[in-house]
Parts: C-alpha cells; structure tokens; sequence
C-alpha cells in the first residue's frame, strides 16, 4: 500500500512522515532527493549553473540556495525554469525509490512526500492521498519562526504553491496540524487503525 503525503511549506509533511515511520511506514522524500541532484557532479547540479550562472554557486562548487531561493521564489518564470531543469530527474529517483520499497515490503506502507504533488499532477502515482494542513496564518508564522524568514520572504515561498485550502478540498485524507503535535499524534494513530495497518 502507498499513500503520497503533501500539504503546503511549513504545514507540517516532515512531523508528519516522522509520525507514519514511527509507526513502521518506509517514507520516500522528494525534497531530500532534490537536494541530492543538487549536490556537485551532478548534471542537474550543471544544468542549472548554466542556467542561472556562477552567481547562484559558492566558491567551493556548492549551490547557494538562498541566492537561488531568493530568486526562484519572487519570479514565476525563473521557477518554472528551475523547475523544468530539476523535476524529471527527481521525479524519476522518486518512481524507482517506491517500486523498490514497494516491492521488497509489500506488507508495509510507503509513503511518499512530496510539496508538490497537486501542483506537478503526480495523484495517478499513489492509491490514496494525504494532505498535511494548517491555516495559512500559522504556516506564515511557522515558517518564519524555522527558517528565520521576513513575512515577505515566507509570503513569497506560500505564494509560490497552491493554496493550501484548495488542497485540502482535494485530499482522499486530511490531518489537521494546527493543533499541538499530540493532536496530530491522535489523527495518524487514527488513520492507522482506519487503514488496518495496525
Ligand atoms: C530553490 C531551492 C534551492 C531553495 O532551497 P532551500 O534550502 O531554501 O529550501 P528547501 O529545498 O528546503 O525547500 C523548502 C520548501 O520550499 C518549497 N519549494 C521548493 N522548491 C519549490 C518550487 N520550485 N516551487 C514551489 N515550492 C517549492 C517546498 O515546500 C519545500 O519543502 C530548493 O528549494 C530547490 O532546489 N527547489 C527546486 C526543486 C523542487 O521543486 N523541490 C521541491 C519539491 S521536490
Ligand atoms: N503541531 C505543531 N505545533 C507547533 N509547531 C509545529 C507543529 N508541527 C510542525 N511544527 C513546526 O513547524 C515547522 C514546519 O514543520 P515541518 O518541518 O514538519 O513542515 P514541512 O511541511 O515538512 O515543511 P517544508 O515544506 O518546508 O518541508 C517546524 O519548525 C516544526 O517544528
């Protein structure tokens, strides 16, 4: 069984796929995948020097990720270049990593998290989808109280996605995170004993 887990930046996917793998599901992370294609030596690490230039990359042949973000996040059509370069490539690891942990564990659940599931269409993918939500007030202040962000810099990087109450209308599962954590807690265990896993 698999279920793609999304919701909005700083809804709260990551304590949420902490919960799941707690529970004993196998978790595949999309943005951890975007990170490593962004590591030196990789080709799309190259593709999108060439793209932006040397003035998104450090001396030591990193990327810089706030001079990208910086950038990416307040221009729509520099997004949907970065976007075009980086997504078939993580999309691709993302497919294989599932098919693998699907098939050598096919008692278990996969879960797949990805910030931008509705956004990229990948709902076919999964049997069910789940939708991390908080209301935007508090993902604004969550995300600026994590990341240190200016509320335009946070409005910027909310703005950049769909809005999360229109995810929400189209989630197979909601999990409200607007509470405390155990009452997150509560509505995995819940969604656990509903999906017979336990
Ligand atoms: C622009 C980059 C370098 C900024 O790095 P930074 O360390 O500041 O942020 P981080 O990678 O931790 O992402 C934080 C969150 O931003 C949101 N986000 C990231 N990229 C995008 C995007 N292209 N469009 C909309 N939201 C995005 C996601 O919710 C993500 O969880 C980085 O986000 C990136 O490489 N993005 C392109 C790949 C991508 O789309 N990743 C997200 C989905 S897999
Ligand atoms: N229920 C909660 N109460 C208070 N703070 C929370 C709660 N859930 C998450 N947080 C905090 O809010 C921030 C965002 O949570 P988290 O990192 O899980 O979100 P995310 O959706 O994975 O973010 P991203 O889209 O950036 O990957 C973190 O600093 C986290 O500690």
């Amino acid at each position: 069984m698999n279920i793609g887990l999304t919701g909005g930046i700083a809804t709260g996917k990551s304590t949420v796929s902490r919960l799941l793998v707690n529970k004993g599901a196998l978790l595949v992370d999309a943005d951890a995948i975007a990170r490593e294609v962004m590591l030196p030596g990789h080709p799309v690490l190259a593709a999108v020097a060439e793209h932006f230039g040397q003035a998104v990359m450090l001396a030591d042949g990193t990327l810089d990720r706030k001079k990208l973000g910086d950038i990416v996040f307040r221009d729509p059509s520099q997004r949907k270049a970065l976007n075009d370069i980086t997504h078939p490539a993580i999309r691709k690891e993302l497919r294989e990593r599932m098919d693998v942990l699907q098939r050598e564990h096919p008692d278990k659940l996969v879960v797949v998290d990805i910030p931008l599931l509705y956004e990229s269409e990948l709902e076919h993918l999964f049997e069910r989808v789940m939708v991390v939500y908080a209301p935007e007030r508090i993902q604004l202040e969550r995300l600026m109280e994590r990341n240190r962000f200016t509320a335009e810099e946070a409005a910027a990087r909310i703005r950049s996605q769909m809005d999360i109450e229109e995810k929400k209308r189209k989630a197979d599962i909601v999990i409200d995170n607007s509470g405390d954590v155990e009452e997150t807690k509560r509505q995995v265990d819940r969604f656990w004993l509903q999906a017979g896993l336990a």
